[in-house]
């Protein structure tokens, strides 16, 4: 296997595994649990074929690479870059790795090896078993940030977890119940243009979760309604059922998993499911774990205060996307407290946009 040297000025391979990242970002939000992979085929310096992962249960990135390559005789003279270890098993596809080798290309270039145990390293075996050259770790850092949900759901064993809020310029979630309207509906802090970005941002991960009183004092939808892409699983926490029928989240317009400590399931109410936890102080460590058997690799938590500090608390969150508006409450529901590494901070019109990450990170 080929060593990479991190000092070089930017070479042939990152100039090409820089595309596969590219367009790996398509598949975010349709791939999983399966992770958003980019491939392209290279000939003479010269993209013969490129292909990012279809919706869950399609072909890999590799596969429709490989199928777009017009002329299949250039395949035994080329270069395959891929983001991610090509796998090695039967899952609902055949083995990528296998597809490289009957299709005789010569040279590998990988970004990341695959932490999938049923992969981890077997992909890179078949290559080099049939005398592939596999090189690995080109632009590595950067195929880790964007596979960071696929890495996280592995390597922890539970998923990737965005807490997202809007606050008040003072500090507030939401204002006093004297100031809001008897019908339950958000009281909007952001602009249209931070709810849209927030609507995308639903669309690219497979979970949004929310607590009780957010639900009984929103009656939030928790769709994509302002973007084009799906809409994720809805996960309401209801420990005692309060939430009644009549509210959007139980609509059935998108799968809904309402997290009780009342272990019967309501047959009535269609794209349902229940998901019975203990209520006690490692509630969001066992939902964590809970959440990982489910095959759930990422989610968004949404509100309210106590629900989003009930996960900082627990230390189970990777990034805070905090929206602050212009507005003052001067009292009100405070938002949460916490501390992490600012990443972003950017305006979208009037209001301001801060992107934290957690560096602290705690392991189960
Ligand atoms: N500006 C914004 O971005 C947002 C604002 N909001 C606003 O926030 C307000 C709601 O926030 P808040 O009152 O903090 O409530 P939450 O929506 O966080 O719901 C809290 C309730 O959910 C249940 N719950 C949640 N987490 C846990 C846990 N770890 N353990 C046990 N039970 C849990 C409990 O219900 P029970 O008591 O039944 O056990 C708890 O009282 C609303 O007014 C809403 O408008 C909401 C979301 C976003
Ligand atoms: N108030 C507030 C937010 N509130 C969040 O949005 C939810 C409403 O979702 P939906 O019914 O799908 O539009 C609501 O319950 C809460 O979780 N979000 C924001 O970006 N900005 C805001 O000012
Ligand atoms: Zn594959």
């Amino acid at each position: 296997m080929d060593s990479i040297n991190p000092n070089h000025p930017m070479s042939v391979n990152e100039k090409y595994m820089r595309r596969c990242l590219e367009i790996a970002k398509n598949g975010i939000g349709s791939t999983a649990p399966n992770p958003s992979v980019g491939a392209v085929i290279v000939h003479s310096d010269r993209i013969i074929g490129e292909g990012y992962t279809s919706p869950f249960g399609g072909p890999h990135a590799e596969v429709n690479a490989i199928c777009s390559v017009k002329d299949k005789t250039l395949l035994s003279k080329s270069t395959l870059y891929v983001t991610l270890e090509p796998c090695s098993h039967y899952g609902k596809t055949p083995p990528c790795a296998n597809l490289i080798v009957e299709n005789k290309i010569p040279k590998v270039v990988i970004g990341l090896k695959d932490p999938h145990e049923k992969v981890a390293g077997k992909g890179m075996e078949i290559l080099e078993k049939a005398g592939c050259s596999v090189t690995l770790g080109v632009l590595e850092k950067e195929c880790r940030e964007h596979h960071r949900r696929f890495l996280t759901f592995h390597e922890q064993k539970r998923p990737y977890i965005i807490l997202k809020w809007a606050e008040t310029a003072d500090g507030f979630i939401a204002p006093i119940k004297e100031l809001r309207n008897s019908k339950a509906e958000p009281y909007w802090i952001t602009n249209t243009y931070s709810r849209q970005l927030v609507h995308k941002w639903r669309s690219e991960e497979q979970a949004i979760l929310v607590g009780t009183n957010t639900v009984l004092e929103d009656n939030p939808k928790l769709d994509t309604r302002l973007w084009k892409g799906s809409a994720p699983i809805r996960l309401i926490i209801d420990k005692n059922r309060k939430i009644p029928k009549g509210f959007h989240v139980l609509d059935g317009k998108q799968p809904t998993i309402v997290i009780s400590s009342i272990n019967n399931l309501d047959n009535k109410i269609q794209n349902y499911d229940l998901q019975f936890i203990e209520f006690n102080d490692k509630i969001i460590l066992g939902l964590s774990k809970n959440l990982f058997v489910r095959n759930i690799l990422s989610v968004f938590v949404e509100g309210g205060a106590k629900t989003l500090q009930a996960f900082i608390d627990a230390n189970l969150w990777d990034e805070a996307r905090i929206f602050i508006g212009k507005n003052t409450f001067e009292k009100g529901i405070k938002a949460p407290t916490f501390q992490g590494q600012l990443t972003t901070e950017r305006s979208i019109v009037n209001d301001q946009l801060k992107i934290i990450r957690n560096d602290k990170k705690h392991h189960i």
